[in-house]
């Protein structure tokens, strides 16, 4: 019998600093086809960071109107600023039958599921608390007060696991990439 296999909506949302970014990196330069959703924020750019790429990096006025015009599939407040997915991007990709992928946080996730219950969601968690203080402190992108509020985030996302339809462990970003991978898309036996 053949086996169907179609594209379909993948979350992956996980506590700050266990790696999200460094996955779904890897995982576009084995698999660059991959499409990944490209976020709006208040947040301001870290070094390197290009408007566009791994943001639109808006004021909060035009977070606003986006928020008004219904332009966001979700959006949710996260330490300090906030963030949302573009709904046009992601509904046209899903009706050209292409997987999407959206790398969001557990209040964004908790709203796509809601309107979208066919959506996976998967949780990428740390090997352990320590590991994941250490990842988020040995970025160096935050200060002392912002990794404070992320950490306390962290374990509100944490106790919520059970909430996702998948965890992966990020160990090894090599392992986690192919095993996200594989979750982008849904065959018949499913
Ligand atoms: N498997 C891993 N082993 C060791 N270090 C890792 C691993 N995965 C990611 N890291 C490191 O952890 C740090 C945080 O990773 P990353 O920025 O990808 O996290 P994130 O989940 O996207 O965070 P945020 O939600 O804050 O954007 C980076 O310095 C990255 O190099
Ligand atoms: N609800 C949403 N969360 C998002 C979105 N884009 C990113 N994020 C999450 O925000 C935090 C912080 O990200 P950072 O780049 O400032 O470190 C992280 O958990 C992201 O996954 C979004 O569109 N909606």
């Amino acid at each position: 019998m053949a086996v169907e296999v179609r594209p379909r909506l993948t979350v992956l949302s996980g506590p700050s600093g266990v790696g999200k970014s460094t996955v779904v990196a890897h995982m576009r330069k084995v698999h660059p086809e991959v499409w990944l959703s490209v976020s709006a924020t208040t947040r301001k750019p870290r070094p390197g960071e290009r408007h566009g790429v791994q943001y639109f990096f808006v004021g909060d006025d035009e977070f606003d109107k986006l928020i008004a015009n219904g332009e966001l599939l979700e959006w949710a407040e996260f330490a300090g600023n906030r963030y949302g997915t573009p709904r046009q991007a992601v509904l046209e990709r899903l009706e050209a039958g292409e997987p999407v992928l959206l790398e969001i946080d557990l209040q964004g996730a908790r709203q796509v599921k809601e309107s979208m219950p066919e959506s996976r969601l998967v949780f990428l968690a740390p090997p352990s608390w320590d590991e994941l203080v250490c990842r988020l402190t040995g970025r160096g992108t935050e200060s002392a007060e912002v990794i404070e509020r992320r950490l306390a985030a962290a374990k509100v996302e944490l106790a919520a696991e059970s909430e996702f339809d998948t965890t992966l462990v990020n160990t090894s970003v090599e392992d986690v990439s192919r095993e996200l991978l594989a979750l982008l898309t849904v065959s018949s036996g499913e």
